[in-house]
């Protein structure tokens, strides 16, 4: 397998920059900015018209404009999970009555579809800001924190405002094992544009990032293994979610359990993966996906005395202002995956949301999360839920229940002989108002959107299947009836 640019195309080449203690007049040959954004994914959204009267430093340091998400996580990896899904449909047709098989995917067609357009979008961003936005000074470099309202870069760029916003991101965690680097030892940054499809992947790590992946390239045909320190895969999820999928996992893909990597070595063509307990494995390309670092080390952030997590991230408020010493810093603010617990893009928008609207009006402050934040899993089958699983309400305190409907139980789950599919819902026993919900199964990524509008607004389950029409035999009509059952067991 040949990878399509020798240098991992996401690699950055930052170092930690480590703040001086903040000096009396530090920053006086600064440019001096009204406003300073550094990070231009959640954080270039941030910048709309309503800063038109004010001067903007934008700072990113990606090779491509733009973020994360739209070059190199949700967008592109969706695009694939899309032609994965095109696939396995294909391939679920024998069950049907329905001949059908994939033919050897076009690799090179199917990746240069989903990077020329995003690719595009990229491009065209960074035009409008460097050609259409008077106010945007945009500055291609990494930066870090001189003291808390001066940046510098690694080429001696200073820049200063009164007040910044950190949108800096997080990057894949690295794999704790003895390896040399090597080209096909890759991240999700990376695995995305590989010149061509690998006969054999090793994925080490059991969160969304390993099982979209496996989902996609064994769709496309890939000998997919995965690694997993844990007793299963997604660990995190509501239990009985979490073993469906195992379960279902492990019929598509070789599934290695309670394993670590302990070393890799290249072996002419492939690479050697010595596990922990002694086993083997031989691939072409591994990719390491144990989760995302948050970007204040190379920000200098603790040396510039903001407060972070033990796991890095930047301590913010509700308003998303973030802290010196538990107290508020004037001015500055952060989010996204920088300083937020739940690493979703969707929560990076809401954030920059209330941030844009705190610089804006001081005086009317907002902040907090405006209901349950729903995360999609779009593996196969999907998986979406939020809130509260049973345990953690009963470990609450909670008096609530739990209801399940199976997907196979409904008119839809008749038609595609659905087996595995199911929505637990958990319900508060006094105000009938729902504190989760959990599915596995087709378009649960979008069936879980009723549910989380429910829960946003207050609604109890009450009335609430019957108080409107559901299409029929629609896959909502899992939903329905789950709801129905709420209502009897309150
Ligand atoms: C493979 C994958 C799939 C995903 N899928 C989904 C999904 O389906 N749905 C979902 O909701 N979420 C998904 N996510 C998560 C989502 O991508 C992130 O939550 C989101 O991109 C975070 O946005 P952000 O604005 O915080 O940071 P980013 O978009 O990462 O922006 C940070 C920017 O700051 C720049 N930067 C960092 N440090 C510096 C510095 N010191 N100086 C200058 N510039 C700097 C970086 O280059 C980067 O461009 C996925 C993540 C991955 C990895
Ligand atoms: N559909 C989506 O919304 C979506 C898709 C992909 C990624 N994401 C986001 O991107 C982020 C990264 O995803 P991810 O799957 O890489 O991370 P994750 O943190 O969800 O999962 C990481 C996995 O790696 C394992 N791991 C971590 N450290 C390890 C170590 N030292 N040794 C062995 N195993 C280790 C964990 O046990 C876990 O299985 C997540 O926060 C997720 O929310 C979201």
């Amino acid at each position: 397998m040949r990878l399509a640019c020798s240098q991992p195309s996401w690699s950055r080449a930052c170092r930690p920059i480590v703040a001086r203690e903040p000096a009396p007049g530090d920053g006086a040959d600064a440019r001096t900015f009204d406003l300073i954004v550094v990070g231009a994914g959640s954080g270039n959204a941030l910048v709309g018209p309503e800063f038109a009267h004010w001067s903007v430093a934008l700072i990113d340091d990606g090779e491509r404009f733009g973020g994360t998400s739209l070059n190199a996580a949700s967008i592109p990896s969706k695009m694939f999970v899309h032609v994965a899904d095109v696939a396995a449909a294909a391939e679920a047709g024998s069950r049907l009555g329905l001949s059908a098989s994939v033919d050897p995917v076009d690799w090179a067609r199917v990746r240069d579809r989903i990077f020329a357009r995003t690719d595009a979008v990229s491009d065209a961003g960074l035009l409008f800001r460097q050609a259409t936005s008077p106010n945007v000074t945009v500055f291609r470099e990494t930066f870090g924190f001189e003291d808390q309202h001066t940046l510098m870069s690694a080429s001696g760029v200073r820049l200063r405002a009164d007040r910044i916003v950190v949108a800096a991101g997080s990057r894949p965690r690295p794999l704790l094992a003895a390896y040399d680097p090597d080209p096909a030892i890759l991240d999700s940054d990376e695995v995305m544009r590989i010149e061509s499809l690998p006969e054999s992947l090793v994925i080490v790590g059991g969160g969304p990032v390993a099982v979209e992946f496996a989902h996609v390239f064994s769709s496309f045909g890939v000998d997919v293994t995965i690694v997993t320190r844990s007793e299963r895969l997604l660990r995190g999820l509501d239990v009985a979610v979490s073993e469906r999928f195992t379960a279902s996992a492990a019929q598509r893909w070789r599934l290695l359990t309670e394993e670590l990597v302990e070393a890799i070595d290249r072996v002419g063509d492939h690479l050697a993966v010595t596990l922990e307990s002694g086993t083997q494995l031989e691939t072409e390309i591994v990719l390491v996906a144990q989760g995302r670092i948050p970007n204040t080390d190379t920000l200098g952030a603790a040396a510039a005395g903001f407060d972070l997590y033990s796991d890095g991230r930047l301590v913010v408020d509700s308003r998303q202002r973030m802290l010196s010493r538990g107290a508020p810093v004037p001015g500055l603010y952060a989010l996204g995956d920088i300083s937020s617990a739940t690493k979703l893009k969707h929560v990076a928008n809401h954030e920059a949301r209330v941030v844009a609207h705190n610089i804006l009006h001081p005086d009317a402050p907002i902040g907090g999360e405006p209901g349950p934040v729903p995360h999609a899993i779009f593996t196969r089958p999907q998986i979406a839920h939020f809130g509260l699983t049973e345990a953690d309400a009963l470990a609450d305190g909670i008096d609530a229940v739990a209801v399940t409907q199976d997907y196979r139980h409904t008119a839809y789950g008749w038609a595609t002989e659905d087996e595995t599919g199911f929505c637990t819902l958990v319900v508060d026993r006094d105000t009938g108002e729902l504190l989760g919900a959990h599915i596995i199964g087709p378009e649960a990524s979008i069936l879980i959107q009723p549910l989380v509008l429910a829960a946003s607004f207050g609604m109890s389950v009450r009335g609430l299947a019957r108080g409107q029409y559901w299409p029929h035999p629609a896959a909502s009509e899992v939903v329905e009836n789950a709801l129905l059952k709420a209502e009897e067991a309150l």
